[in-house]
């Protein structure tokens, strides 16, 4: 039997078969030339690989797309043996294709219960505000996450480009989301260094760090984020290809775990990467040296992490432990 996964840190975009986006792209008459060739996203750098996502999240123009998309991702993911997926959602991104956010939301929404019907794998998502898009378009995202009513959306997240403003000029929109009941994550200490987990630790009081992996920098700060218990969301494979470290061996998450801070393994944004999730369980075990059991903990260590009720996540430790 395959073991069971779980994943807690993937953008529903950025997991767009590169098939997928040429194919949407054919039907509504979009150049794609620049972003996609022989098959493979192009990009170079953390900036172009921003770039290359927001052309690629441009593709999808209908509801059935975004439905399509989720139902085949989590249909996929369940097959290699996961119970739980973290879907993060960008509704700006049905806006700019001619859809409400409503209509946005409801087509994932129709995607995941889709794949739980055929597969049982569990999942909720997570609102994203894009950082390079300024406070205000970070906010809106908030305000709209607290009153959108969809009730699979159990958590707040910003993303993009990590080098804009300070962490502080968004500390309202995450005061927002956290008032109006959700959980709350944020990317941090992936472009840069050490300060910008410490700031997001300050200003936002996360629940969970994406990626988070660069606190190694500071051993104060991480010995922080073992007593605080933070868990993080960690994605070697894309921290390679976006060259955060120049190899696995460089990565530190084995340094992370010996310090006794809680991890869990990811994918991003998987064809942008070359991964998979069973292939970020495949890198831990053959290139960063973790036991069966030790990934396995950071499943366990996913699902207590999970934005799920308690009940769910019963059920889902239960499905764990077979
Ligand atoms: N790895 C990443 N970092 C920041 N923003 C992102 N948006 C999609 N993938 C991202
Ligand atoms: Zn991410």
């Amino acid at each position: 039997m395959t073991t069971p996964k779980a994943e807690l840190h993937c953008h529903i975009e950025g997991a767009t078969p590169p098939a997928l986006a040429a194919r949407l792209a054919t039907k509504y008459g979009i150049d794609l030339s620049a972003w996609l060739r022989d098959g493979r996203y192009v990009w170079h750098d953390f900036s172009s690989f921003i770039a290359c996502y927001a052309a690629i999240a441009n593709v999808f123009r209908a509801e059935e797309d975004f439905a399509d998309l989720a139902e085949t991702y989590l249909g996929e993911l369940a097959a290699d043996g996961a119970i739980y997926s973290e879907l993060f959602v960008s509704p700006e991104q049905g806006l700019a294709a001619g859809l409400s956010r409503d209509a946005y939301m409801r087509a994932i929404t129709a995607g995941i219960e889709a794949a739980k019907a055929k597969t049982g794998i569990e999942c909720r998502m997570v609102m994203i505000g894009e950082r390079h898009m300024g406070p205000e378009q970070v906010e809106g995202a908030a305000r709209y996450a607290v009153s959108c009513g969809f009730p699979l959306l159990t958590g707040f997240n910003m993303a993009g480009d990590e080098r804009m403003g300070r962490v502080a000029d968004y500390a309202r929109a995450f005061d927002i989301a956290r008032d109006g009941g959700l959980k709350l994550t944020i990317h941090a200490g992936e472009v840069c260094g050490p300060g910008s987990v410490r700031d997001a630790l300050d200003e936002v009081r996360p629940d969970r760090i994406g990626h988070g992996v660069r606190a190694v920098e500071d051993p104060e700060l991480v010995r922080r984020l073992a007593d605080e218990g933070v868990v993080l969301e960690v994605c070697p494979g894309s921290n390679v290809a976006l060259s955060v470290y120049p190899d696995f061996r460089a990565h530190p998450l084995r340094r992370l775990v010996d310090a006794g801070v809680r991890v869990t393994l990811n994918s991003d944004d998987p064809p942008f990467f070359g991964t998979s999730l069973a292939r970020e369980y495949e890198i831990a075990e053959s290139e960063l040296g973790f036991s069966p059991e030790e990934t396995a903990r950071m499943t366990e260590t996913a699902i207590a992490a999970a934005f799920v009720d308690e009940e769910t996540r019963a059920r889902l430790f239960a499905r764990l432990r077979g």
